[in-house]
């Protein structure tokens, strides 16, 4: 469950956007001001800040980054306020959400900062595949071994993880994720072992880390094998010990949680390439489940997409309306390349574009063909072929020039779009804020200029 804190009062529309949130599924908790607000996130944490402009959003921004928070700010106030919105935004505020509030834009941010709200449903699992892993999973329901899922990026890792929880005994106990990919080193450090007060220079107050807040629960450490060696270190210490050291010294801290890791990549590979810690493998590896790609699960696609068609219905206010039988055909002959996300995101495109008194093919937005043409034929180079999401004449216009050329451009441009906040670029590009920072770091090296992030001077060394 998405877990929102708002700061400000909830009397006027920021209670609206507490009420829209709260009506898709989110945990609330609210704060009157930033001070407030911050011991909050110090104690329980959250995956989303709304902050009204009208209380001083850079400070918190500030003081979550010398703590070493991460919790995603967004601004929240009237269209007229642009000003403030925008020294908010250059103070390192994620976004500005303006009022009164839009449903699919407070539900698009909680996505965005990874939150969104879960379905309490469980997995759709229909094909032959999906069975076989459900009944493993079953049979996991009572045991307490580490967990390694693997699958391609929208397969449903996330969801598998959620559902081995809620069967497990601890499912009284929290679910907790945390995205190993999403945050740099340091942040990622703290968020998972908290910190002493006065562990370091913005350190004014203790904070329980991942470890701590899953207590009698289940911890989703997502994106495993980007994780850096020092903290694989770390880890596997908390796996062996069952005990937490928070940063800043103290004594170590007991803690009972389960883990489970998810990775798209192949560990066993990146252990023979030396970037994952082979004994942590091990321990993590004790029991492992390969969610398989949708294109190797056709018989979930209609099941699926039939559960999307509902769902999201349900949450636009929309009446239910089921799929025509071309639309049906069209579904089952795309390949899928980004998996459930993908199809979830079509559906729900689909639901708010459909007219009429069913889902036709025509509001089913794919993003690349669905099949191949039968007889391929070489572009002319000339006119080389475009997909359909982008307009032939912008595709054409890069021919001859270098991918990684346009790859850099496209970065900077987009790094320049977000007033230089970094894990915003990363997002709209979709990469990892790792890969953004390397690349950024290799254009510095190059000699080339890289917007500055917020609130630091232009051109400054550090990423
Ligand atoms: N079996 C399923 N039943 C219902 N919804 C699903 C299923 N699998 C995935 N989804 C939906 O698809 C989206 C992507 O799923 P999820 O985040 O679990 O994938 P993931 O493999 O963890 O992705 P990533 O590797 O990018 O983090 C989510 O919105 C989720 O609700």
């Amino acid at each position: 469950m998405a877990r929102l804190l708002i700061i400000g009062s909830l009397e006027g529309e920021l209670g609206a956007a507490a009420r829209v949130a709260i009506a898709r599924g989110a945990k609330l908790g609210h704060a009157e001001g930033v001070a407030a607000g911050l011991t909050r996130l110090r104690g329980e944490g959250a995956d989303l800040a709304l902050v009204d402009l009208r209380h001083d959003v850079v400070w918190l921004v500030q003081a979550l980054a010398a703590e070493r928070i991460a919790c995603p700010v967004v601004a929240c106030g009237r269209a007229e306020d642009a000003d403030a919105a925008v020294r908010a935004i250059e103070g390192g505020a994620r976004d500005f959400l303006p009022l009164p509030p839009d449903a699919d834009l407070i539900i698009a941010m909680l996505e965005a900062a990874g939150a969104a709200p879960q379905a309490s449903d469980g997995p759709v699992a229909r094909d032959p595949s999906m069975a076989t892993l459900m009944a493993r999973a079953a049979q996991l329901a009572r045991a307490e071994a580490s967990v390694l899922l693997t699958g391609e990026s929208g397969t449903g890792k996330e969801v598998m993880a959620r559902h081995l929880h809620a069967i497990s005994k601890r499912a009284r106990g929290p679910f907790v994720a945390l995205n190993c990919a999403a945050l740099p080193e340091t942040l990622l450090e703290s968020e998972l072992f908290g910190h002493e007060k006065g562990a370091f220079s913005g350190a004014v107050a203790a904070r329980k880390g991942k470890f701590e807040q899953a207590e009698g629960g289940t911890l989703l450490l997502d994106e495993i094998g980007e994780m850096d060696p020092r903290l694989q270190a770390k880890i596997l210490r908390v796996i062996q010990e069952r005990e937490v050291d928070r940063l800043g010294g103290g004594a170590p801290i007991k803690v009972d949680v389960r883990i489970i890791a998810a990775t798209h990549r192949d560990l066993a590979a990146e252990v023979v390439a030396g970037r994952f810690r082979e004994d942590l493998y091990f321990r993590l590896n004790v029991v492992a489940l390969r969610i398989p790609p949708l294109r190797e699960r056709t018989a979930d696609i209609l099941p699926l997409a039939e559960h999307f068609c509902i769902r999201y219905a349900q949450v636009n206010g929309l009446p239910e309306r089921p799929l025509s039988p071309l639309a049906r055909h069209r579904l089952l002959a795309h390949p899928w390349p980004g998996n459930v996300r993908e199809l979830e995101n079509a559906i729900h495109r689909a639901v708010l574009l459909a007219e009429g008194h069913e889902i036709g093919p025509e509001a089913i937005e794919l993003s690349r063909p669905a099949a191949p043409p039968a007889a391929p034929a070489l572009p002319a180079p000339s006119a080389p072929a475009a997909s359909p999401a982008e307009p032939a004449g912008q595709v054409a216009a890069l021919v001859g020039r270098k991918v990684e050329e346009v790859e850099r451009e496209l970065i900077l441009e987009t790094l320049t779009h977000c007033l230089g906040n970094r894990t915003r670029a990363a997002e709209i590009l979709g990469i990892s804020i790792r890969t953004l920072r390397n690349k950024l770091g290799e254009y510095r090296t190059a000699g080339i200029a890289v917007p500055p992030a917020p609130g630091q001077p232009p051109f400054q060394i550090a990423v």
